[in-house]
């Protein structure tokens, strides 16, 4: 059987398919996800919010695929505007601060367009401003316990993180000792968005005791699950009126 899933359709059962996803009903769960959602979203862009490591470039890139919206990463787009080829120089040449101005013109220029999902920097959620933009769109906090976050950072290493890249030490332990105090520093500003994705709660939700057991499609799939409910209970005015909403859902339900 081929995938359906439109980002794997020349490959269906190459690697990166194997590590996406576990397997084929799982990429048309997506799928099927994904065109329920965009009946909803009605081109409203999604921004992903998280500490470092949380998989928002990996979880971005295939929400976006499937839902035909356009990929932007952040920190991607300030070193294009600063004019340097990572996050790590920017700090270093000129300052946090510098980097935090960028970032807040970034997204401001994104707030202004549709159909895009949003791979954000991990402390782009301690700018109050931020969230104004963040908020024209919808949000979403991909909440993953610290350890998983260290054992991820530790794995790849952490040149490209200026907050982390400390040159002693073991990187699982350096990772978490700094993931932990950020995340205490920034725990109350991850939950302003406007759906939390708890990879404990699907892990248990799944049978499983660990996390590193999901895939970025379970996380994709929850993602998506959860913004359509979001929408559903906060659209006022929805373009196809309630009745036909309604019977939208029960469509859906019954497929
Ligand atoms: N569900 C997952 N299971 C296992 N590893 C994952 C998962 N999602 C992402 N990863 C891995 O974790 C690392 C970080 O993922 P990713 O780059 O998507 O995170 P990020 O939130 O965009 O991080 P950054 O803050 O560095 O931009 C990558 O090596 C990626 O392959
Ligand atoms: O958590 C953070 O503060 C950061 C995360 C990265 O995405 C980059 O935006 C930068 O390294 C800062
Ligand atoms: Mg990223």
């Amino acid at each position: 059987m081929r995938c359906s899933c439109s980002c794997l359709l020349a490959a269906p059962f190459s690697a990166s398919h194997e590590t996406l996803h576990n397997s084929v009903d799982e990429a048309l769960l997506l799928k099927r996800k994904s065109e329920e959602v965009l009946f909803y979203l009605n081109g409203r862009c999604i921004y992903l919010v998280g500490m470092m490591g949380s998989g928002k470039s990996t979880v971005g890139k295939i929400m976006s695929e499937v839902l035909g919206y356009s990929f932007f990463d952040s920190d991607k787009l300030v070193e294009q505007a600063v004019g340097m080829p990572s996050v790590a120089q920017i700090f270093k040449v000129h300052s946090e601060a510098f980097f935090r101005d960028n970032e807040s013109s970034v997204l401001r220029d994104l707030s202004s367009m549709r159909r895009l999902v949003v791979a954000t920097g991990g402390g782009a959620v301690i700018r109050p401003v931020n969230w104004k933009y963040m908020k024209k769109g919808l949000s979403v906090w991909l909440d993953v316990p610290l350890e998983a976050l260290a054992r991820r950072i530790a794995k790849v290493g952490t040149t490209s993180h200026p907050l982390l890249n400390k040159p002693s030490g073991d990187p699982y332990t350096m990772a978490f000792s700094k993931l932990s105090m950020l995340a205490e520093q920034r725990g109350d500003a991850y939950a302003n968005a406007d759906v939390r994705i708890s990879l404990e709660e699907i892990a248990c939700k799944q049978g499983h005791d660990d996390v590193s057991k999901l895939t970025p499609t379970d996380i994709a799939v929850e993602s998506l699950h959860k913004i359509e409910n979001f929408v559903i209970e906060h659209t006022v005015d929805n373009p196809v009126g309630d009745s036909q909403a309604d019977s939208h859902v029960q469509r859906i339900q019954t497929l």
